[in-house]
């Protein structure tokens, strides 16, 4: 089987809040970032699978005839994505030699890869081809890098099946899929964060298949179009952490003491919602200081409960601490446990207090930069339309 040539791209995110609450049915406010994770994918005739993941230093391949003999009980059913097949990851963990409780980096990135690849071709002829990826995310920490991977895997891999058609038409640069083929897209990511992340909400991979700002509960998705442009610093602590773990640990919390982390997920509901409910306000209204006063009200409020929830780090106080002291309000985003956090800038912060503010937390030893929010969904690249920085790597290999 042959398989058509094609550079695709997927944003990450930013968890306004709602992060962990989201996974419990509670409602999570996210946003897409103008950072990404960039994938190519390219037909070889070679008889073998090959993948290549620079961020983490990850080259592997294998001949198709190893991969043909994990698939022989296999039906394959594309279109039916509610829960994993238990048993293809049962015998692809063997195959990679890698137990249950791996957190290991290169083994979850290769175990999302191939069991997406044999779901998608298992019923058919296994197509020969390498697949490169690279993110301007940093990887494990808190913003979304996991679903970015997924959501391009998944556009990647469903357009080589036939499953959904390449979108670009000759003369475009870039071009999206169709609502339903998203929706395809979105469900197979979430297959991809399944396996790195155990028991994801599937906020992430929403916002990396649609992009801009969305309110997600319990799998639904609304997208928020009338929301004010947010000025918004990011910081990573460089502090590692595993998504997995923190959701894992924050879940024995529930169940060890039900009647008190109950109401803590029960106000950062009530926080996502009030946060929307201003965000409209400001859309709608001249835009006060009690807007911002309030937003920042609700950043305090929110770090602490995730502090009580057990996914906050000393690295990430410091953050609040510094930013504080300059009258900036911070909290975490995403799982937390080090990772990254974010500041709310006022419209009135001027670039002075940015930068001596970004300096502060240079000397912190963390990595720190003004962003700008509300990137599109996953896409399909021309390949002149790939930065050209980007483009080398992905060509590289
Ligand atoms: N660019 C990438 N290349 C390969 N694997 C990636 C990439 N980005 C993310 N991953 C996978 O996602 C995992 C990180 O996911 P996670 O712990 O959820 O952190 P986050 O999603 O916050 O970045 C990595 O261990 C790796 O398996
Ligand atoms: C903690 C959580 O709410 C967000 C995790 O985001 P990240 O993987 O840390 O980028 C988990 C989830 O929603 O699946
Ligand atoms: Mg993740």
């Amino acid at each position: 089987m042959q398989v058509t040539d094609l550079y695709v791209s997927a944003p990450g995110k930013a968890i306004l809040h709602g992060e962990h609450a989201v996974v419990h049915g509670k409602v999570a406010l996210a946003v897409s970032l103008n950072l990404r994770t960039y994938l190519r994918l390219k037909a070889d005739t070679f008889g073998k699978v090959c993948i290549n993941l620079p961020n983490i230093d990850t080259f592997l391949s294998w001949d198709l005839s190893q991969l043909k003999q994990l698939v022989t009980y296999f039906h394959g059913k594309r279109d039916e994505v509610q829960c994993l097949d238990a048993e293809l990851v049962r015998r692809l963990r063997e195959f990679i030699g890698v137990s249950n409780g791996s957190l290991d980096t290169c083994s979850m990135a290769t175990l999302s890869f191939l069991y997406l690849y044999l779901s998608l071709f298992g019923s058919g002829e296994l197509p020969s081809l390498t697949l490169t990826v690279w993110s301007e995310l940093p990887t494990g920490a808190g913003l979304g890098s996991s679903a970015a991977y997924s959501v391009c895997l998944a556009a990647a891999l469903l357009c080589a099946s036939g499953a959904i058609p390449p979108p670009l038409k000759e003369w475009e640069h870039t071009a999206r899929w169709c609502q339903e083929e998203l929706e395809l897209i979105n469900s197979w990511a979430f297959q991809g964060e399944m396996i790195i992340h155990g028991n994801p909400s599937g906020v992430d991979n929403a916002v990396g298949t649609w992009g801009g700002m969305l309110r997600f509960l319990a799998g639904k998705i609304i997208p928020l179009s009338r929301v004010p442009l947010l000025r918004i610093l990011l910081t990573n602590t460089k502090v590692p952490r595993s998504t997995k773990v923190l959701v894992a640990g924050v879940k024995d919390k529930i169940n060890k003491f039900p009647s008190i982390m109950v109401p803590v997920l029960d106000s950062v509901d009530a926080i996502s919602c009030t946060c929307e409910k201003v965000l409209s306000e400001m859309t709608c209204e001249p835009i006060t200081g009690e807007h911002y006063n309030i937003l920042e009200e609700l950043i305090d409020i929110n770090q602490h409960h995730l502090n009580v929830m057990g996914v906050g780090h000393p690295a990430l106080d410091r953050l609040c601490q510094v930013t504080l002291a300059k009258g900036l309000h911070s909290k975490l985003t995403g799982a937390g446990g080090g990772g990254c956090g974010i500041t709310l800038l006022r419209p009135e912060t001027d670039s002075l207090m940015v930068q001596s503010t970004v300096q502060e937390l240079k000397d912190c030893g963390f990595d720190c930069w003004e962003t700008s929010i509300g990137g599109p969904g996953v896409q399909q690249h021309s390949a002149i339309s790939v930065k050209e920085e980007i483009l080398e790597i992905l060509n590289y290999y």
